[in-house]
């Protein structure tokens, strides 16, 4: 058990009712999740507001209520605190209740469109090879050193947040890098952390069911380096339209990384292949496993970070040059001289780079032909665009599902076909089912022919209609290659 006022330190209450020499159990947002003498916060949320759940916390054993606005009728035995923002009061309790694990190691946390989850894994894999502790938050999973926890999300919850935070610290994690999310920065779960520094990678079109507008989602992304402390750092992408605005109102110490314009960590590209990439780092010339343009700003921003948190460069360098990135990220599998391309790449940025970084590195005739989907209950204004992209850059195209989720798998894969120039339609072809699809591509395949199949990179599932059946598009294609051409 746990006193009430130390939970809510730093907690700025607006009114208390009842008893505040409490000692509590644990915390929850959820009612369903309350056990006896917890603490439950009141949450407004997308679907539902938290609030309407007081009186079932309070029947589960909930004995104190923090929320935004006091139910009508309030009980004697119970205590209740109001607070201008829940979300933002949620991590800072959860930071007290786990004793502020975030300052007991360096944390930095990777926002942007696209690139977060390549660099934060970069970073620990990094990390790592130099001998450290590490702690890994990202969409793909979670780790503990070498221990994997699963990821349900790209940024926990404020509450697993700092749960996941304070066993790193058990473990002995002297750092921990992780993915910010716009929601999770929206949606304040990263409150009552403590950052040494955070990274922007770039931003482009995604999410805007969620955020609205381009500039709100702008917005969120901002907020992470306008909250950073003085003795942090904030690195941004000197080349992104958008790179120099994130540093505008931030305390901390403002640093910049690109290939294009002047910056306190530059490279230069001087081979790229579909082997891989070498750069011209300060005059040094190194060889890196990651292949694309895109993977040199990737491999800038964890230079960048290592330096700043105080590694030497040439150790740097030298260990970064090992380490084979995240799963799932232009995963290559070559079979009977067809090479399938597995990536993740789900907005119209990623799978231009992609499809893009595939051109450069192509040598002769040979045909690109993309496999593709975009998922369902997600910004829809991307589909007709990443369709277009695909026909643009690509040989043939087959349009099929994503995560469809809960929507209609043909009204997406329609809003998809509206992007296809009608010159367009004899080489772009629709099958729902992605087994069939990538069926599809691999009999259209002649060896040195390139598939790729992006979207779902490492996913192991498919979800449709709230079920999700297992789906890796790395397993079927390996299958389907072998079956196809070498029998
Ligand atoms: C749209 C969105 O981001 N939703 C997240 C949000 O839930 P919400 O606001 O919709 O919650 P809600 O269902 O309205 O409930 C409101 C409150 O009532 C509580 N409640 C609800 C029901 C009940 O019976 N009792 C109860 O107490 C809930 O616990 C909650 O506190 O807060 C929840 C807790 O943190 C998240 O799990 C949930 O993620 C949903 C599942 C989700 O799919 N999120 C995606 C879009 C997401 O966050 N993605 C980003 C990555 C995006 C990217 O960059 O690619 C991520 O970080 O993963
Ligand atoms: N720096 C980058 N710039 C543009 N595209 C990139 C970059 N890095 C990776 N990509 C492309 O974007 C895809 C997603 O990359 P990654 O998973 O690292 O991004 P993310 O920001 O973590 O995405 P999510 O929002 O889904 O968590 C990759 O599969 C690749 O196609
Ligand atoms: N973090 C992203 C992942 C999208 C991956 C794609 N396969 C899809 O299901 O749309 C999201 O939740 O929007
Ligand atoms: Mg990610």
């Amino acid at each position: 058990m746990k006193d009430l006022k130390d939970i809510l330190y730093r907690v700025s209450l607006t009114a208390t009712i009842g008893n505040m020499d409490k000692k509590v159990n644990g915390l929850a947002f959820d009612s369903r999740k309350v056990s006896k003498s917890d603490v439950f916060v009141a949450v407004k949320g997308t679907q539902v507001d938290g609030h309407d759940f007081i009186g079932k916390a309070i029947l589960q054993g909930a004995t104190v209520i923090i929320c935004e606005t006091l139910p009508t009728e309030v009980l004697d035995h119970i205590t209740y605190a109001t607070v201008s923002h829940a979300t933002k009061a949620l991590g800072i309790m959860a930071s007290n209740y786990y004793e502020s694990p975030s300052s007991k190691l360096k944390i930095v946390a990777v926002t942007g469109t696209n690139g977060k989850t390549t660099t934060a894994t970069l970073l620990y894999q990094l990390y790592m090879e130099m001998g450290y502790q590490v702690g890994l938050i990202s969409t793909v999973e979670n780790r503990i050193n070498e221990q994997v926890i699963a990821s349900t999300h790209t940024t926990p919850d404020a509450l697993s947040l700092q749960e996941l935070i304070q066993k790193m610290v058990e473990a002995g994690c002297t750092h921990c890098f992780m993915e910010a999310s716009s929601h999770a920065i929206v949606q304040e779960r990263l409150s009552g952390l403590k950052l040494m520094g955070a990274v922007f990678t770039n931003i482009t079109h995604d999410h805007l069911d969620y955020h609205g507008t381009f500039d709100e989602y702008i917005k969120a992304k901002k907020m992470l380096f306008d909250r950073l402390p003085k003795d942090a750092f904030a690195l941004t992408n000197a080349d992104d339209k958008r790179g120099m605005v994130m540093l505008q109102n931030t305390q901390a110490t403002k640093q910049t990384f690109g290939l294009r314009f002047p910056a306190d960590f530059k490279a230069k590209i001087l081979t790229n292949s579909i082997e891989g990439l070498e750069l011209d780092i300060d005059g040094k010339q190194v060889w890196f496993r990651m292949i694309g343009e895109f993977n040199a700003y990737n491999i800038l921003a964890v230079f960048g970070t290592a330096v700043l948190l105080g590694e030497e460069e040439e150790e740097v360098l030298m260990q970064l040059s090992k380490v084979p990135g995240a799963q799932g990220r232009f995963d290559k599998i070559t079979i009977a001289g067809v090479t399938a391309i597995v990536d993740y790449a789900h907005t119209p940025d990623a799978l231009e780079n992609v499809l893009k970084t595939i051109q450069g590195v192509r040598t002769g005739g040979e045909q690109v032909i993309t496999v593709v989907g975009c998922g369902g209950n997600r910004d829809k204004t991307k589909r007709p665009i990443m369709a277009k992209i695909a026909t643009n850059l690509s040989d043939k195209v087959v349009l099929t599902s994503d995560n469809p989720r809960d929507e209609e798998p043909m009204a997406i894969l329609r809003e998809m076909e509206a992007g296809v120039n009608p010159v367009d339609f004899k080489r772009t072809m629709v099958i729902e089912d992605r087994r069939e699809a990538i069926k599809t591509a691999c009999v259209l395949a002649k060896p040195s022919d390139i598939i790729l199949i992006a979207g779902k990179g490492h996913e192991t599932y498919q979800e449709i209609k709230g079920m999700k059946h297992a789906f890796d598009d790395r397993k079927i294609v390996k299958e389907l290659l072998n079956l196809i051409h070498n029998s």
